[in-house]
């Protein structure tokens, strides 16, 4: 593991860019791409920087159940609202989560991640150590498929809804399997609420009570954290 300390989150989106400059110079052509807070500063530095994503591929981690691309809560609409508008890529795939059938867009999106082997997969981290929405006790063999949201993620991400009951409790996600067969892995952490997760991920055990942790058998993570989430190191 690369850890990379930072002094803030300006920082940390400074050194991603670079990182994002250095893959598609070195020709980068599918991306895995997140959602939530963490990304935005780096997405705001992508959607103004030179790199043309137009001949790139990007796969998304997850999506809601039941929320199409044009509900303002969606995570298709959050990746066209922070960076899409602003850089197209040849063809941004999101798991869909208005289909009838689950298990056809689940094997539909593995097909997607099978035929698109992702060169540098994004993530940020949950409190609870989760990526994407892997939750705590997600096997680490898993592939795309539909999870059920803690009360902690679900009441970490009611900030972005009108009312905490409103926030899905089902999504379906790229599993931890989907995440670690990219070439490379970028995690990005920052802030003090982080600080438990980043320490268990870096330093505890492998286990899958904290999906994150399997990133120690990845053999080309870069870990960029700031002072606030390096805290527990
Ligand atoms: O970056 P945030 O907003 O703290 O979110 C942390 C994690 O929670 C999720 O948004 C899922 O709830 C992940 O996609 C993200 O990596």
């Amino acid at each position: 593991m690369n850890i990379i300390r930072v002094k803030d989150v300006e920082q940390s989106a400074e050194k991603a860019l670079e990182i994002y400059q250095n893959a598609v110079q070195h020709g980068a052509k599918v991306l895995g791409l997140a959602t939530g807070s963490t990304p935005i500063p780096l997405y705001q530095k992508l959607a103004t920087s030179q790199i043309d994503f137009s001949e790139l591929v990007s796969i998304n981690l997850d999506e809601y159940l039941g929320l199409d691309g044009e509900d303002e809560q969606s995570y298709r609409y959050f990746m066209t609202k922070h960076l899409f508008q602003y850089k197209p890529f040849k063809h941004s795939y999101v798991p869909d989560g208005k289909s009838e059938d689950h298990e056809a867009a689940i094997k539909a999106y593995d097909r997607i991640i099978a035929e698109h082997p992702i060169d540098l997969q994004l993530l940020g981290i949950g409190r609870n150590g989760h990526i994407g929405f892997n939750e705590p006790g997600t096997p680490f063999d898993s592939t795309t498929h539909i999870v059920n949201l803690t009360q902690s993620t679900v009441a970490a991400n009611a900030r972005f809804f009108e009312k905490e009951s409103d926030v899905p409790t089902q999504a379906i996600s790229m599993g931890i399997a989907s995440v670690m067969s990219a070439k490379k892995i970028l995690l990005i952490a920052t802030g003090e609420s982080k600080a438990e997760a980043v320490a268990a991920t870096i330093n505890g055990p492998i286990t899958e009570d904290v999906p994150a942790s399997i990133l120690q058998k990845h053999s080309d993570v870069t870990i960029i954290i700031d002072e606030a989430a390096a805290s527990k190191l």
